[in-house]
């Protein structure tokens, strides 16, 4: 259908367990979708929710030439189901966040001359010098530690809207700096997520764009360059010039390179938008009002607030915001999201949501006082290691409970737990606010039905798509491209419908919860 005066828009979400892709119309309604799951598709790279546990206590890795493969196999299901690559305006898209790709000395070249004929990742094979870090990796406590000495906590807050985090991108180079210098020497760029997987649709190293680069205790949210002090006390002089210059997200960073118009259609003037991270591109996606808070349950939860200003937490994080209408965001991430409910459930009920619901409606809210907290990866808010603590209600540890005490116990604690954080980093709910599920888990009810009671808010989903991190990675394609060309779109109203409402009596149940958690969370061992 070449000469098709269509125009339509590419959206990628390289996230943690698998790379989504979806083509969207001018009006944004959705056309083509494909997936591809990193541990049942690409057995080779023995993933386990889509990242390798490392040697070394804390560490969690995945291999970039996964996601590689992963954007070969994608493409080829896009094929599949229909789409017609010549009307595609404009691509962008999405990373989990904080992770870092190391590329060899002849990366560059590779990419500058990739040839349609053979897989990406045979020409590729060569162009990692080693495994990515991702945001699940807790083994950079010496780090942190190390960079909030040389710059200070509160200036290191106040200069890249975060005190230093463990899964936070300086603290990995610091980490690769100091444990492998060889590595680190043979580097001849170093990328995000995001920004690598932009590099291979662009062919040449894309930038880190500024909103994604906030999460790298690196970038100044208000001067928007890299801090000289951080990148002195992560790495040596060739920092700056291995990050290169960061740039907005709203940047066309080139067209689409001859790989992608040799071997699927594309026309050579395609353009590439540059790819942000995962919570970034949700928030771009929610459009969010004011008094409303997005909450993505991903393989992480993540809580996301749309600001028009800095700030310094004390916890949590302050990114520039990527779209003109966010100029700065606020985001706080939980690391045992999704994947921790899955693991529980095959434990509980077996592998159906149906059976594990029916074990959380076989229960009453408040559950008899059985309180849980489950980490089976270590945790980000508060820091703590690995561990499960399941008690009473007279607060007595708790063992050979029902599966459906558990149940509850587990998703109770975990929207206490969002909800006392996000309190102490100063989210404000009141009467008129809302919150936005999007993500893997935003379609079940019964577990929104536990965020609206703890919050005491109704959950809202979005009816347009509820995985906001790719439709907005399309959506920013389209409005970039909409800019860039000149070109007025129709777009589309993004809307929202209600999934839950808190019960009449939630507020006699949950704000004694909300104190037990906070005495509960006193108690548990933290990390550093
Ligand atoms: N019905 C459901 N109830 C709860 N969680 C679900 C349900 N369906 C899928 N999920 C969760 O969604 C997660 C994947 O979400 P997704 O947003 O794709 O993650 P990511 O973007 O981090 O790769 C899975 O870990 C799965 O446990
Ligand atoms: O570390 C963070 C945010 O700071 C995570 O939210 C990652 O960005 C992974 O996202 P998901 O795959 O869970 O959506």
């Amino acid at each position: 259908m070449t000469g098709d005066s269509r125009k339509t828009f590419l959206g990628f979400d390289f996230s943690t367990q698998r790379l989504k892709a979806i083509v969207i119309g001018e009006d944004f309604s959705v056309l083509h979708e494909a997936d591809v799951e990193f541990d049942v598709d690409l057995p080779e790279f023995r993933t386990a929710g889509g990242v390798v546990r490392g040697v070394e206590r804390g560490e969690v890795i995945a291999p970039p030439l996964l996601w590689v493969k992963a954007l070969d196999m994608v493409m080829d299901r896009l094929v599949v189901a229909g789409v017609d690559f010549s009307t595609i305006e404009a691509v962008s898209g999405a990373g989990q966040q904080h992770g870092s790709v190391w590329w060899s000395k002849d990366a560059e070249t590779k990419l500058n001359n990739l040839s349609p004929d053979e897989f990406l990742h045979t020409q590729l094979s060569t162009a990692f010098v080693t495994d990515s870090p991702v945001w699940m990796d807790s083994s950079t406590t010496a780090d942190c530690k190390a960079l909030e000495e040389a710059v200070g906590p509160e200036e290191l807050s106040k200069i890249t809207g975060s005190r230093a985090y463990e899964r936070f991108t300086g603290p990995q180079i610091r980490k690769m700096f100091r444990k492998r210098p060889r590595v680190y020497q043979a580097t001849s760029r170093i990328s995000l997520v995001s920004s690598f997987a932009c590099s291979l649709l662009v062919g040449k190293i894309a930038p880190i764009d500024l909103s994604d680069g906030s999460g790298m205790n690196l970038l100044d949210i208000r001067t928007m360059q890299w801090d000289d002090k951080c990148l002195q006390a992560c790495g040596d002089e060739s920092l700056s010039t291995k990050l290169g210059t960061p740039v907005p997200s709203a940047t066309v960073v080139g067209p689409i390179c001859k790989y992608f118009v040799g071997r699927y259609g594309f026309k050579p003037e395609c353009r590439v938008i540059a790819f942000t991270g995962d919570n970034c591109s949700a928030l771009a996606g929610l459009r969010l009002r004011s008094g409303w808070v997005g909450l993505s349950l991903g393989t992480s939860d993540t809580l996301l607030l749309g600001l028009q200003a800095p700030a310094a937490p004390p916890a949590g994080h302050v990114l520039v915001g990527p779209t003109p209408d966010a100029p700065y965001m606020a985001l706080l991430c939980f690391a045992n999201g999704s994947l921790t409910r899955q693991n529980h459930r095959d434990r509980l009920a077996g592998h159906s949501w149906d059976a594990f619901n029916d074990l959380l409606t076989a229960t009453v809210r408040g559950n008899m006082g059985y309180m849980g907290i489950y980490y089976d990866t270590a945790e980000i808010v508060p820091r703590a290691p690995a561990g499960r603590w399941l008690l009473d209600g007279s607060g007595r540890g708790a063992e050979r409970v029902a599966p459906q005490f558990e149940a509850r116990a587990l998703l109770e604690g975990q929207a206490l737990a969002r909800r006392a954080h996000a309190e102490d980093m100063g989210f404000k709910l009141d009467k008129s606010s809302r919150l936005i599920a999007t993500g893997g888990a935003s379609v079940n009810k019964e577990l929104l039905q536990i965020f609206a009671d703890v919050f005491d808010t109704p959950v809202y989903v979005q009816d347009q798509h509820g995985n906001a991190a790719l439709l907005g990675a399309a959506i920013r394609a389209a409005e970039v491209w909409s800019v860039a060309s000149g070109t007025t779109l129709p777009g589309s109203e993004l809307n929202v419908s209600p999934v839950a409402t808190p019960y009449p009596d939630h507020d006699k149940i949950y704000p004694p919860m909300l104190a037990r958690y906070r005495q509960i969370i006193e108690t548990i061992p933290k990390l550093g």
